[in-house]
């Protein structure tokens, strides 16, 4: 069974100045959630909320329906924005450390620790102060913290900033793991491609507020119109003149454009063809950064 994190209809000010107003989302368990939305937005404050670091001036978040306690929040896992590992302490013994803290019997904590660094390439580097290794990965390290004690929920505070390609994968990994085993995971991230790659939902913040929220096809049926591309072999600027047509993106042979309400597609498609080979032609799905722009204008 999946347990959901909701967050409802929560609020927050900095003294006149309203960060929050009335967020609300579901995190699903089981799924990947990407928290997204422009500097400033309030994704860290929200995050802050979840986990109780911060408090709401109103509104609440719950998992399964009920209120968050501090025992319940024991079970989360968190990566916060200011990271927040001992630099002098190796990162072997601060894993273990972190673990004992959220309850694990010592043999415990000892072996979710092993296991976690060499799942997340840091097994060699295990016995080495956390200042001696490279920002990349610190950044592992503070995944492994947030994991080791195998949280019921997730939320990671920008988790692949600072990643190489590699390293991307390995955490994509280690979180789809987590999703699997029913937790609700969520993340903040402003690599949009990526965000739309990994997650199964989506939640858009703007300026305090939620702007969008759902599962991915739902979002991009509901937030952008449809569009076509189309590739032919020599120039496609007649488009502009086409009735129905109205041209978003020219690059010499490839067109990107959007079609008056009810007007048939393919009479567009034989007016390309009476000019020459056609070598694609079809409705294409927009990109989540395309979502994001249009959501959060
Ligand atoms: N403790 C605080 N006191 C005053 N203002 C704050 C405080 N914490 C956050 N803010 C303000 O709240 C707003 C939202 O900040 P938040 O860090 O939640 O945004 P964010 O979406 O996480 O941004 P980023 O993508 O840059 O990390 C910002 O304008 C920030 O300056």
């Amino acid at each position: 069974m999946t347990t959901v994190l909701n967050v409802d209809s929560v609020s927050r000010s900095f003294g006149d100045r309203a960060v929050l107003k009335n967020v609300s989302f579901a995190v699903g368990g089981g799924k990947l959630t990407g928290f997204v939305g422009a500097n400033g937005a309030g994704k860290t404050t929200t995050m802050r909320i979840i986990l109780g670091v911060l408090a709401a001036d109103s509104g609440e978040v719950t998992l399964g329906g009920k209120p968050l306690t501090r025992e319940i929040r024991q079970r989360f896992g968190y990566m916060p924005e200011e990271r927040g590992l001992y630099p002098k302490m190796t990162v072997h013994d601060q894993i273990v450390y972190l673990g004992r803290l959220h309850g694990l019997s010592s043999s415990a904590a000892e072996e979710r620790t092993g296991k976690l660094l060499e799942r997340l390439g840091l097994g060699e580097r295990a016995g080495e102060k956390l200042e001696k290794l490279s920002l990349g990965n610190q950044q592992r390290a503070q995944v492994a913290a947030a994991l080791v004690h195998d949280p019921e929920v997730l939320v990671l505070d920008e988790p692949f900033s600072g990643l190489d390609p590699i390293a991307v994968e390995t955490m994509v990994e280690v979180l789809r793991d987590r999703a699997a085993s029913g937790a609700p995971v969520l993340f903040s991230s402003h690599q949009l491609e990526l965000v739309e790659r990994l997650c199964d939902d989506l939640v858009i913040i703007a300026d305090g507020g939620i702007r969008a929220a759902g599962d991915r096809a739902t979002l991009r049926a509901q937030h952008a119109e449809p569009r076509y591309q189309m590739l032919v072999d020599t120039d496609a600027g007649w488009l502009r003149d086409q009735p129905g047509v109205e041209l978003i993106d020219l690059d010499g042979a490839r067109a990107v454009f959007t079609l008056d309400a009810g007007f048939d597609d393919q009479k567009v498609l034989l007016a390309a063809l009476e000019r020459g080979p056609v070598r694609s032609f079809g409705p294409v799905v927009p990109t989540l950064t395309e979502i994001f722009r249009e959501v959060v204008r």
